[in-house]
């Protein structure tokens, strides 16, 4: 079943052509185009390495809020940038951070999680490339994931970083991954190659490109076509309750705790020598 209201009548009008939803200047940070059998694809275009900062996090928030409002069929992540999906939360967020801004961060941080965890709509990503940290925790919120074999890695490499990963971004990797795999992948921030992911259920298909990611996605968003949508949602969110509703209760709780971990001293001090490890390496490879 499929119904759409201010989407479809576009759609119809302009047949086979996407609809263009990024003109406007604020949603520039990703493209968002809906096809004519209503499948909607997401591409974060924040170059060079789609940083996950406020606006980008507030944007594919907003997005996904417009796509349920014109009763889309389904959404796909992916990224504009060849090589990387994303490089995770922003680190410049994260240094020498004001306070304020901070506060905002771990909010819109917060709220994006939510809205793809618990959205109507059937959400999936196509993986063409690095997907570190707070973009594997962005993927994990999906529905489905298909990932490109090669180079491309994923995992929740916080505490290479520094950051030992909260109570919630565990619980969500282990509904997705079980226990023990949970357990040593988070301990040893290991970033999987595709077919190692597949193995452990980190992700669902492997795709030999980016097309064949997307089109994994979209096959995957017509397993529904015969379910009609409110079931489907009432469905997912049901299975999905326990984790929203410890999430909301706790919410204040890991805010204090994500504001404590970043401003801690010591973690400063281990962020400087990453980003400069990060540049240093760039410096390397011109010399
Ligand atoms: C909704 C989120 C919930 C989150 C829950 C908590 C989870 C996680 C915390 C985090 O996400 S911390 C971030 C973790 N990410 C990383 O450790 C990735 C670090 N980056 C890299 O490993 C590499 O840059 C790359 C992504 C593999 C790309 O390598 P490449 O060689 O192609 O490019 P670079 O030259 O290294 O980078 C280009 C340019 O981008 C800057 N940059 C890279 N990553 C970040 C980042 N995460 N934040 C901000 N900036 C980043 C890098 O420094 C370069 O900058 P310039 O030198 O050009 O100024």
């Amino acid at each position: 079943m499929f119904h759409l209201r201010k989407v479809s009548r576009d759609v119809a009008r302009v047949a086979v052509k996407t609809r263009r939803l990024s003109s406007a200047p604020e949603r520039s940070l990703v493209d968002l185009s809906v096809d004519k059998e209503g499948i909607a694809i997401v591409q974060m275009q924040r170059a060079p390495v789609n940083s996950l900062n406020i606006e980008l996090m507030r944007t594919i928030c907003d997005s996904v809020s417009d796509l349920e409002k014109d009763k889309c069929k389904g959404m796909i992540l992916t990224s504009a940038s060849p090589n990387i999906f994303s490089a995770g939360m922003d680190l410049m967020e994260l240094h020498n951070p004001d306070m304020k801004r901070l506060e905002e961060f771990s909010k819109s941080m917060f709220d994006l999680v939510l809205k793809l965890f618990g959205s109507k709509i059937v959400t999936t990503a196509a993986i063409d490339g690095y997907s570190g940290a707070g973009a594997c925790v962005v993927a994990l919120a999906l529905d489905y994931r298909s990932m490109t074999a090669g180079k491309a890695r994923i995992g929740l490499n916080d505490t290479a970083v520094g950051i030992p990963p909260a109570k919630w971004v565990a619980d969500l990797m282990t509904r997705t991954m079980g226990q023990r795999n949970t357990e040593l992948a988070l301990t040893s921030s290991f970033m999987f190659p595709a077919e190692r992911a597949l193995q452990v259920g980190l992700v669902d298909e492997v795709a030999k490109d980016k097309e064949d990611a997307v089109e994994r996605c979209k096959k995957f968003i017509k397993l529904y076509d015969n379910i009609l949508p409110a079931v489907r949602t009432h469905t997912k969110l049901s299975l999905r309750q326990d984790f929203i509703v410890e999430f909301e209760k706790n919410r204040e709780q890991y805010l204090k705790d994500f504001m404590n971990t970043i401003t801690n001293p010591a973690f400063q001090n281990g962020l400087d020598i990453y980003i400069s490890s990060l540049k240093q390496k760039k410096v390397k490879a011109a010399a």
